[in-house]
């Protein structure tokens, strides 16, 4: 299966990097500066500084170049800038082309996830979803990492995961295409509140505790949204969850870290939790959910809620049952 990947960012030249060991790559971006860097020096120096890239990757400016003949297009640019990057492509993809969407996040006019937003803009293509824990250098580099791809279609999700996997980059094949999305989505919200914990320096008991209150929230909220509890409890949610909650490898916990700080946020990498988390909160609210570190993060990123209050909130709330028994 010929492979195209939109998107050149960090997350986008890994996944092309693995693919591209298994043959040729299109690797469609839009600066060509960065262009230039991996088809002459076989580096991406603006995303993944000092790692080497396949010559079988080639980098191109052009969607009509970049999708000619493509089986396999993943979609690998961040989440709210999807819906417009499927009619940019349009006229240029192959009708019959399988699309992988890559991005973790919820679109947040509309509170939808990727394979909505693609179903909508791209009606009748076969979809897929991959994430999971996995840092692009880490990938890039070629260090074991395992991660989720799920499509409704069984077999097409296991000729894909059998396609992108690579040596050290192992591809766990599923069809709950929400449950991937929701952790997916979720973690990166809850990574933010544990990056403010520690900046706050709340301590490592306070981190066990977010993160594993975290996962409630996460589980209620993607089962409420149709996710299949053993995916939420998989590499794309737990698994995730865990990766992203665990240092400033991470943008989400780097934002977060320096929110607890009161450091300047401006200038960082991008944190897709900032664009999930209202929408996060909104769709836990209209459910029923309580979603109380969810809620607190939206409100931190809205700017009612002063850090140091979301902590004393938490710490106010009720005492109750860590779960209910039959
Ligand atoms: N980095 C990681 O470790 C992982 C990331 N992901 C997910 O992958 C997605 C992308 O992340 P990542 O690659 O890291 O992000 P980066 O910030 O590293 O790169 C984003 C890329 O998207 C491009 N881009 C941004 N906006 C647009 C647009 N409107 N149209 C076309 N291209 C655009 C950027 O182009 P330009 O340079 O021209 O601005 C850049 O190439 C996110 O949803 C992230 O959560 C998932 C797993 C791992
Ligand atoms: O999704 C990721 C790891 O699985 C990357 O996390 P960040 O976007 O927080 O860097």
């Amino acid at each position: 299966m010929s492979v195209a990947v939109v998107g050149g960012g960090a997350w986008g030249t890994a996944l092309a990097a693995v693919a591209a060991r298994a043959g040729h790559v299109n690797l469609l971006l839009r600066d060509p500066a960065v262009a230039e860097a991996i088809n002459a020096q076989r580096s991406n120096p603006a995303y993944l500084p000092g790692i080497a890239l396949p010559a079988t990757i080639r980098a191109v400016l052009d969607p009509a170049l970049a999708l000619r003949g493509a089986e396999v297009v993943l979609l690998v640019t961040p989440a709210q800038t999807l819906r417009a990057v499927c009619r940019t492509l349009l006229p240029a993809l192959p009708g019959d082309a399988a699309l992988v969407l890559c991005a973790k996040g919820i679109e947040r006019d509309t509170g939808l996830f990727a394979s909505a937003v693609v179903e909508a803009e791209l009606p009748g293509r076969p979809i897929a979803v991959l994430s999971g824990p996995s840092f692009a250098a880490d990938v890039a580099a070629g260090l074991p990492t395992a991660v989720t791809l799920a499509a409704r279609d069984a077999a097409l999700a296991d000729a894909l995961a059998r396609r992108l996997s690579g040596p050290a980059f192992r591809i766990y094949a599923g069809t709950d295409v929400l449950g991937v999305e929701a952790g997916g989505a979720l973690k990166n919200v809850l990574a933010i509140a544990a990056g403010a914990s520690a900046g706050l320096g709340l301590g490592a008991s306070a981190q066990a505790a977010l993160v594993t209150r975290g996962f409630v929230e996460l589980s209620r909220l993607g089962e409420a949204l149709g996710a299949d509890p053993r995916t939420l409890m998989g590499l794309s949610g737990l698994g995730d969850l865990v990766l992203t909650c665990s240092g400033t490898q991470s943008r989400n916990f780097a934002y977060g870290l320096a929110l607890g700080r009161g450091d300047d946020v401006a200038a960082l990498k991008l944190a897709e939790g900032v664009f999930s988390a209202a929408i996060a909160a909104r769709l836990a609210r209209e459910r029923g959910i309580e979603a109380p570190i969810i809620e607190a993060v939206a409100g931190i990123l809205d700017g009612s809620l002063p850090v140091a209050d979301a902590v004393a909130a938490l710490l106010a709330r009720p005492l109750k049952r860590e779960f209910e028994t039959a």
